[in-house]
């Protein structure tokens, strides 16, 4: 098995590609429901990306549904990517927020209200693969690693996952967080 980034990016980009239609829902609504066992308790500000669903994303959306109905309490801050700095701003989804999908296909906020990271309780981390420590591979920019070195040391990190941890990412940097957590469809993981 391969065990560096820049194959383990293709390999995962490949095996999402290959996820028919049904099968790409069912993983969605699995990890839905697995997101409702994740505690909540505390979070006031939870931060997610908004979807690439046609290239196979987990879609969020279903989260922010879900959220709005059980947790209308709860502040959902989603990035907007900066391709220069290669860093994120995040806006708060309410009225004033207005989305446009980027260059990328990635539906961002391009105006609305801005809110900064130390408010940020937890975040769901999009990812291609991870491995069994919790150490990610995105999309190889860096932008959720630039992220979390502005949020508090107490956030809460959970990747998103189509598919199930692989050993080992050999090739991690001084950079690399690991994550709190994996959701996948077969469950939860705590690292
Ligand atoms: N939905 C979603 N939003 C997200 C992320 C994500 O993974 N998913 N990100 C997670 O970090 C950030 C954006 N990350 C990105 C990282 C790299 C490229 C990128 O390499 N784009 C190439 C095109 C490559 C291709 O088409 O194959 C480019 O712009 O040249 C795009 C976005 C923030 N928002
Ligand atoms: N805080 C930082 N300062 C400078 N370089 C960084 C920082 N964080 C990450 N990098 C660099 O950014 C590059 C991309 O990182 P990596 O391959 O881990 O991206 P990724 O986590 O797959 O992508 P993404 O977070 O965008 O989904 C690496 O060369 C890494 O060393």
């Amino acid at each position: 098995m391969e065990t560096r980034k820049a194959q383990l990016r293709k390999l995962f980009l490949e095996k999402r590609k290959a996820l028919g239609e049904s099968e790409f829902r069912l993983i969605n609504t699995a990890i839905l429901e697995q997101f409702k066992q994740i505690d909540l308790a505390g979070v006031n500000v939870l931060h997610l990306f908004l979807s690439i669903v046609e290239k196979h994303e987990i879609d969020t959306s279903l989260m922010v549904d879900y959220l709005h109905k059980k947790y209308p309490h709860i502040k959902i801050a989603v990035p907007q990517s900066n391709f220069s700095s290669l860093t994120l701003t995040h806006f708060l989804i309410d009225d004033d927020l207005v989305i446009e999908k980027n260059n990328w296909n990635i539906p961002e906020p391009v105006s609305g209200n801005k809110i900064s990271p130390e408010r940020i309780d937890m975040i769901l981390v999009p990812l291609l693969a991870i491995d069994k420590k919790g150490f990610r591979v995105g999309y190889g920019k860096g932008f959720y690693d630039r992220f979390l070195i502005e949020c508090r040391s107490d956030i809460k990190t959970i990747g998103l996952s189509q598919f199930e941890p692989i050993e080992r990412i050999n090739d991690t940097d001084e950079y690399d967080f690991p994550l709190n957590a994996c959701i996948t469809p077969s469950g939860i993981i705590y690292f």
